[in-house]
């Protein structure tokens, strides 16, 4: 059964005291951290690259950079973010020409692979070939390129349709996500959950993380529960 993951998005942190904002989403009970690199070419906005992510695995020993990478040449930044520490590649299906090769470059450095949809590209555009290559997959559900954006509703199928395919696989959602939109993406079936403004503008971080954690483990829990035979069933045929 897939586990809940917290990922909070540092583009709505102080970039300032990005390191310290690390630290302190962490100590707030994050597991992963969401690093959005944007290249204003695939989407308009810069962020930040491979020297910044280097200075805060520096600072912050341990810590897990998902990195989601909003770039037009996603095979051009594999090996840069691997040196800088990055420990999931996710890249945009959008954006790659041979998504399978860009995933094997990605395993090779030594990351986890991610392939990313936006809110217009139909979750049937992840091969079964890619999806089973990757080890997650991110239902973008709002445009990429920047936060604090209305979360799209209509995304949200798109989450129960792979989950449908892959119920093993690390199904992540970005974009608009907090206590008011987490519970269809949990009943979906996503557990990694990325959030920015939510958590980061809370004046209770800590707080936020452990209830968007339980909503999204209470719904992995069910819909475990919803697996298994009644327990009648089980009883009537013990051996079966
Ligand atoms: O990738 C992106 C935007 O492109 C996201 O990671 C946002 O940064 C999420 O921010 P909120 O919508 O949660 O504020």
């Amino acid at each position: 059964m897939p586990r809940a993951i917290i990922s909070p998005s540092v583009l709505a942190s102080d970039f300032g005291q990005l390191t310290a904002e690390c630290k302190r989403m962490i100590k707030g009970g994050a597991e992963w951290l969401h690093m959005d690199v944007m290249d204003g070419h695939f989407v308009p906005n810069i962020t930040m690259g491979a020297p910044i992510l280097a200075s805060v695995s520096k600072g912050v020993p341990g810590i897990f950079m998902d990195c989601h990478m909003m770039v037009a040449q996603p095979e051009r930044w594999v090996e840069d973010i691997a040196k800088a520490g990055g420990s999931l590649y996710c890249f945009h299906l959008e954006a790659a020409k041979d998504p399978l090769s860009i995933i094997e470059s990605i395993h090779k450095n030594g990351m986890k692979a991610g392939v990313a949809i936006s809110p217009d590209t139909p979750s049937t555009d992840i091969t079964h070939e890619v999806a089973q290559a990757a080890d997650m997959l991110l239902v973008m559900t709002v445009y990429p390129g920047r936060g604090g954006q209305k979360f799209l509703d209509r995304c949200v199928s798109k989450v129960a349709e792979l989950r449908e395919r892959y119920p093993e696989k690390d199904i992540e959602v970005d974009g608009g996500v907090g206590p008011s939109t987490i519970h269809v993406c949990a009943d979906a079936g996503s557990n990694v959950i990325v959030a920015g403004t939510a958590i980061f503008a809370a004046p209770d971080p800590e707080g936020v993380i452990e209830s968007l954690k339980e909503t999204v483990t209470n719904a992995l829990l069910k819909a475990n529960e919803d697996k298994k035979p009644p327990s009648s069933v089980v009883l009537e045929h013990p051996h079966t």
